[in-house]
């Protein structure tokens, strides 16, 4: 689902590495954090798989899709199947909750009654039946990442990226935030969370890659997220 072949990635402005022979690989259907501390490699980790950044050296695979060298044409589709999720939810303040949701498949094109088929749907997928009309500054934090979860969702990607989606949340909300990307996961989606949440990583025992400087460090198929400190 996801490779990356001895990629480094050094930005223009940079002199050391953000990520440095970095080679990963991710099954359909795997949860995996990634995780390292700040300025670690994280974000460009997850920006070079949505082609946000390409890699000054090495592969990326996405599906089936060569991410680096891929013509720029095609990268709409690329982008389709991987739904996206970001600390800070990134809603639409002036949609209401199901307006946000129908969004995501209104700008790809679905038709309007496919929109209202399954816009109800994925709101009851994440808990939010009866808040459809809410606007979002109406919701709780937890309650809007759930609206950015249905959205990234909606379409059915292969795959959902996770940055920090705990961080402006309370333990308690980010477990069920938790529970909802297990659910998700278990649909056959493969997830990959960036975090520095060390309980949710302890709490969850799933694969751990860790960033140190750019490089991988560790790959625990069961990990936890502070092993040999
Ligand atoms: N657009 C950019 N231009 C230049 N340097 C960058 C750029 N983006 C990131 N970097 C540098 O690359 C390195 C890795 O940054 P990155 O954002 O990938 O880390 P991160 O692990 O996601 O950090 P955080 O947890 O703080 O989000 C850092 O040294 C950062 O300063």
């Amino acid at each position: 689902m996801i490779r990356l072949e001895q990629v480094s990635k050094v930005y223009k402005t940079s002199t050391r590495p953000a990520l440095e022979n970095v080679s990963v690989e991710v099954d359909k259907g795997e949860f995996v954090f990634l995780i390292g501390a700040s300025g670690s490699g994280k974000s460009t980790f997850l920006r070079l798989l949505l082609r946000e950044e390409v890699p000054t050296k090495g592969r990326v695979y996405v599906a089936n899709f060569d991410v680096a060298r891929m013509a720029r044409r095609r990268v709409p589709r690329l982008r389709q199947s991987i739904g996206c999720v970001f600390q800070d939810f990134r809603l639409l303040h002036n949609k209401t909750v199901a307006e946000n949701v129908a969004f995501a498949l209104e700008v790809i094109g679905k038709p309007r009654h496919t929109i209202r088929k399954v816009v109800p749907e994925v709101l009851e997928l994440v808990g939010l039946e009866g808040k459809a009309e809410r606007m979002p500054n109406e919701l709780s934090g937890g309650e809007q990442q759930r609206v950015a979860i249905a959205r990234a969702f909606v379409n059915r990607p292969l795959m959902l990226l996770a940055d920090e989606p705990t961080g402006n949340l309370d333990p308690d909300t980010s477990q069920d935030i938790m529970l909802l990307l297990e659910r998700i996961n278990r649909t056959g989606t493969t997830v990959l969370m960036a975090t520095h949440d060390h309980s949710i990583v302890d709490s969850m025992r799933r694969r751990v890659v860790e960033l140190d400087l750019g490089r991988v460090v560790r790959d625990d198929a069961r990990g936890v997220y502070g092993v040999g400190r």
